[in-house]
This record gives C-alpha cells, sequence and structure tokens, in this order.
C-alpha cells in the first residue's frame, strides 16, 4: 500500500520564458510518508519555496505531478486545502489588526478550527493577543504564522522557515510542539537554514541545490556517505610517523598553520593506527581532535560541489 501523503515526481518549475526562462526546479521526486517529517534543505536560491509552493497548491508545476493526500493540489484545491496547514516565510498579516483578530478573522474561514484561545496558546501566544501585528517583535509573528497554521487541524503542515528569527527557547518549544504533532499523526514537510534544526526533528530530509536534490535520505545515511577527520598539532616527533600509509585514508594527510589534517572513511581504523603508530615512535599527538562526519559537512559538500560545477544559473532552455 502507497502510504506515500506528499509525493512529487519530476517536478520542474520555470520562471519567465523565451530567454529571460529560469528553471527554479529541475527535476525533483519526493516522497512523504504518513506520519514523518521531512526537512527539505538547501542552499540559498536552491529552489526550496519554488517547490513548496507547488505542493502547497499555490502555483502550477511547469513540467511533472504532485500529489498531496492523493489529490492534485492545485486542481482539486477545495478537496486538500482544508486538510493543510501552510506557514508561509511571510504570512503579510495587517499589521493593524491585533493578534487575537488576526486570529479570529482566519478561525471564520475554517471548516472545523481550534478555538483562537487554544491556538495562541499552543504557540505560547496567549498573553499577546490584545497586542497590534506591527507592535509583535518578529519571533512572535513566526508564532502567529504558526498558531494559523495549526488551527485548522491539518493532517499535512507544510512549515516554511517556521522559527527563523527565533530565540533558542522558542526555536526549543516550537520543535517541541511539532513534535507532538508528529506523534499525532501529522505529517510535516520543513524547510529550514537549521541544519540542529533538521537534524533534531527530521525523519528524513533532501538537501537542494540549483534546482536538483543533491542529497537524500535519514541524517545518518547522509552522513555516513561523508569522511571523518582527524587533526592534530605538527609537533615533535610527528615527522617519524608514516601517516600515508595510514589505513582507510580518504585523500593524502595535509599540514596547514601547523596542524595535520587526516580525512578517513573508517575512523576507528585511522584512529587506531594512527596511536598505534604513535605509540611506537613516541610522537606526541598534541591537540588531537577526532570527528565523525556531520550534516553540517554533507550540507558543505553540496554547495562546494556545486562551485565547480558552476551551472546554477544557466538558462531554462540550456539545461539538461
Ligand atoms: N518570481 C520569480 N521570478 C524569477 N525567478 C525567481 C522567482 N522566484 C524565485 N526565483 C528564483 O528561483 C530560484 C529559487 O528560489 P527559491 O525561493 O525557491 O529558493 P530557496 O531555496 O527557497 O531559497 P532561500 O533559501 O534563499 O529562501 C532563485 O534563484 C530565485 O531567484
Amino acid at each position: 500500500m502507497d502510504t506515500s501523503v506528499i509525493t512529487a515526481k519530476g517536478l520542474h518549475r520555470t520562471y519567465g520564458s523565451g530567454k529571460d526562462a529560469f528553471e527554479a526546479v529541475r527535476g525533483v521526486d519526493l516522497h512523504v510518508r504518513r506520519g514523518e517529517l521531512f526537512a527539505l534543505l538547501g542552499t540559498n536560491g536552491a529552489g526550496k519555496t519554488s517547490t513548496l509552493e507547488v505542493l502547497e497548491g499555490l502555483a502550477p508545476a511547469t513540467a511533472g505531478q504532485v500529489r498531496i493526500l492523493g489529490h492534485d493540489p492545485l486542481r482539486e484545491r477545495t478537496r486538500v486545502r482544508p486538510r493543510m496547514g501552510i506557514m508561509l516565510q511571510d504570512a503579510g498579516f495587517p499589521p493593524e489588526l491585533t493578534a487575537a483578530e488576526t486570529a479570529r478573522m482566519w478561525h471564520g474561514t475554517l471548516s472545523r478550527p481550534l478555538p483562537v484561545e487554544q491556538a495562541l496558546a499552543a504557540v505560547g501566544l496567549e498573553d499577546r493577543g490584545g497586542v497590534r501585528v506591527a507592535s509583535l517583535s518578529g519571533g512572535e509573528q513566526r508564532r502567529l504564522d504558526l498558531a494559523l497554521a495549526l488551527m485548522s487541524r491539518p493532517e499535512v503542515l507544510f512549515l516554511d522557515e517556521p522559527t527563523t528569527g527565533l530565540d533558542p527557547q522558542s526555536r526549543r518549544t516550537t520543535w517541541e510542539l511539532v513534535r507532538g504533532l508528529l506523534d499525532d499523526g501529522v505529517t510535516v514537510m520543513l524547510t529550514t537554514h537549521y541544519l540542529e534544526e533538521a537534524e533534531a526533528l527530521a525523519d528524513r530530509l533532501a538537501i537542494m541545490h540549483a534546482g536538483r536534490v543533491a542529497r537524500e535520505g535519514t541524517v545518518a545515511e547522509i552522513v555516513a556517505a561523508e569522511t571523518a577527520t582527524i587533526a592534530f598539532a605538527d609537533g615533535a616527533g610527528v615527522a617519524r610517523l608514516d601517516l600515508s600509509a595510514l589505513p582507510a585514508l580518504a585523500a593524502a594527510p595535509s599540514v596547514e598553520r601547523h596542524t595535520w589534517t587526516l580525512t578517513s572513511t573508517d575512523l576507528q581504523a585511522t584512529l587506531t593506527a594512527l596511536l598505534t603508530e604513535a605509540a611506537r615512535t613516541g610522537a606526541a599527538l598534541a591537540d588531537l581532535d577526532a570527528r565523525s562526519a556531520s550534516l553540517e559537512q554533507a550540507f558543505l559538500a553540496v554547495a562546494t560541489d556545486a562551485d565547480h560545477a558552476h551551472d546554477a544559473r544557466r538558462p531554462a532552455t540550456a539545461a539538461a
């Protein structure tokens, strides 16, 4: 049985036409299962929002197919929209309305909404209802956006950079709220520039660059494809070590600014051999630091690969 709640197949999205055409999304496939949180990460301008807008039914795809809960989110909008919650990057609420008035206005458009007070309380804004939107802090405005996205009791929730501008404590409170929704079976698609947020929340994620998915999987799967790093100071006796003979090196050992760096495809094997070699020769490994690959490393690798490719802004007509 197909349990996908969100699917995209061969999704393309082009802005403009003719010689000014720009293909922002260049063949994206996504499958998000019920109750899963899927994070869409990417470099600036990678095409995350352009992808999300098509999934949300806010814009048509230039090519390809998207389905939300088995329906076309644009053509069958009336069937899908009541079951979705959408938190845009910038909701653009009228600044002169209060938070509670804004929430009541939205409440009036929904068929079986949460009570206004409950939605505001869910995001910690129960005491800010009487404050005009223009006077809310940036973080409070983000939380109001989230309250409205939750108000329809959605089965599928799209969160476009939900914690941008939030302080670390409010960010964690939002994570708890999102975890509670996942426990209730809500399916969430999230974009974020905070890798820590993706690590904390995502069941699976994709890293986009230049309109394509460059990496996809669980955090562990994505990180496993990267190399671990060992570093130590270029101190007494290091010259006696035969570093190039160490096992599982991903590249030749290098020294820069008095620090040696080794990259390894098997951290335990390389580190064990290094320590054995240091003990044998009596070399001191000052400031020794060994670390597994991180999501940040995978992200940076995507951006670096791309720097080499130089194809980020090829016109659509020239795209592969
Ligand atoms: N209306 C538009 N007309 C032309 N180009 C556009 C339009 N909207 C977006 N783009 C371009 O499409 C590309 C993808 O933009 P998009 O906003 O989807 O990226 P993103 O991954 O969400 O970026 P960010 O992380 O910076 O928010 C960018 O190069 C952007 O300049």
